[in-house]
């Protein structure tokens, strides 16, 4: 008989979908809310840390303006989340005050996880948090951020989160009991998955597109949040949150739901941000060489292996490492500014000196900043 990985996890972050929260979207299902605030106080109680990632706001939003239909224009969806986003909190912090625990709101944008100083400020801010006693409920600050930096499904910013505060465990909570070997409305002769390695490339092609009307992940976007959370060596497990006393049943070793085993330890803290980045400052373009010498011998990427250069960066911020065929072969944090490693490419390092005046590092990329995917 499998073991839930919960039981051994002492950090887990909770992600609860839309369709869930909100009852498919008919406002929010309290019954349900009291249920996880109530397991969640029994996991307290097993002296584990919980942080609840809870999606809901723009359902919410819709339900309490009496929208009945999902707007497209991104200003009336962002005002829909300001207003249920009231609701939400307002519901957890009554259903988590009658077990004694206290609750704090953190609104995140993907910036917020991408800025160097700004993702230690929310890692200490939740670890504080945590520490204290008090129960974080995390949603995405959808009211400032459009489309293009929306870090966009709460799947994600589960995954992003369990990687924040180095979790053991993201645990999904969705309307379905797992994954299936395919979208279990569309073929209910679908297999059930109980168990497989995060990350596999078959999972992916399991999972069909956005599921119900009120989420906006769908089952594709928690097998990318599983490969993402184990990165930083966290195990996932997808489960339905309807079911009774799923998180107690969890965290007492019952294999329910399907888990996604992170195959690798944990990466270093530093490695695990920049896997992170989502959004990229530009590419470098590397020849044949320097491809072989940092994938197959785990070197630093030298200017000399660097034939072009794309974008607008500075020091420190994260390019694209692609080959000439334009193939992502890694990512990592960059000693120099555009400007500067369009001059010094190519060149070997004792010659950047001359050219540029100084030097910062000879590396173009050092490896401990460089992660491969
Ligand atoms: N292979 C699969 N196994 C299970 N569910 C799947 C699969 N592929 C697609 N789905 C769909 O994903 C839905 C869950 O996603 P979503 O509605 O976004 O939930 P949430 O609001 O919990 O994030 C399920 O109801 C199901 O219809
Ligand atoms: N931030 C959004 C979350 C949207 C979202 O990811 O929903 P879901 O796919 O149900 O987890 C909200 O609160 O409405």
């Amino acid at each position: 008989m499998p073991v839930s990985v919960v039981q051994s996890s002492q950090r887990i972050v909770v992600k609860v979908g839309s369709s869930l929260v909100t009852n498919n979207g008919k406002g929010l299902d309290h019954a349900a809310l009291n249920r996880w605030a109530s397991e969640i106080a029994e996991l307290i109680k097993l002296g584990k840390q919980v942080i609840l990632v809870s999606s809901g706001a723009i359902a919410e939003g819709l339900q309490r303006m009496g929208w009945a239909k999902r707007p497209t224009a991104v200003h009336e969806l962002q005002a829909a989340a300001a207003v249920g986003q009231m609701g939400l909190v307002q519901a957890y912090e009554t259903c988590f005050r009658k077990f004694n625990l206290k609750t704090a709101q953190i609104l995140l944008t993907h910036e917020d996880l991408a800025d160097r100083t700004r993702y230690l400020n929310a890692r200490s801010t939740l670890l504080t948090l945590l520490s204290l006693g008090v129960i974080p409920i995390i949603n995405e600050n959808d009211t400032v951020v459009t489309a293009e930096i929306k870090v966009g499904d709460n799947d994600t910013l589960g995954a992003l989160v369990t990687n924040l505060v180095d979790a053991d465990a993201l645990i999904i909570l969705t309307d379905q009991r797992g994954l299936y070997t395919a979208d279990p409305r569309k073929q209910p002769d679908a297999r059930f998955v109980d168990e497989a390695r995060a990350g596999e490339p078959e999972l992916e092609a399991m999972a069909g597109g956005a599921g119900s009307a009120v989420g906006t992940g769908g089952m594709y976007t928690k097998i990318i949040a599983a490969k993402r959370a184990a990165r930083s060596g966290a195990h996932t497990v997808i489960a339905c949150g309807r079911e009774e006393h799923v998180l107690q049943r969890l965290a007492q070793g019952e294999a329910i739901g399907t888990q996604l085993l992170a195959g690798t330890s944990r990466i270093a803290a530093r490695k695990q941000w920049l896997a992170d980045h989502l959004q990229l400052r530009g590419k470098v373009v590397l020849d044949a060489g320097a491809v072989r010498a940092i994938t197959q011998s785990g070197t630093s990427l030298l200017p000399i292996g660097v034939t072009a250069v794309e974008g607008d960066f500075l020091r420190g911020e994260v390019v694209a490492c692609v080959d000439a065929a334009g193939q992502e072969i890694g990512r990592g944090l960059v000693n120099y500014s555009s400007d500067e490693a369009r001059k010094i490419l190519r060149l070997a390092t004792g010659q950047i000196e001359a050219v540029l005046g100084y030097i910062d590092e000879p590396e173009l990329i050092h490896r401990d900043n460089l992660v491969l995917p």
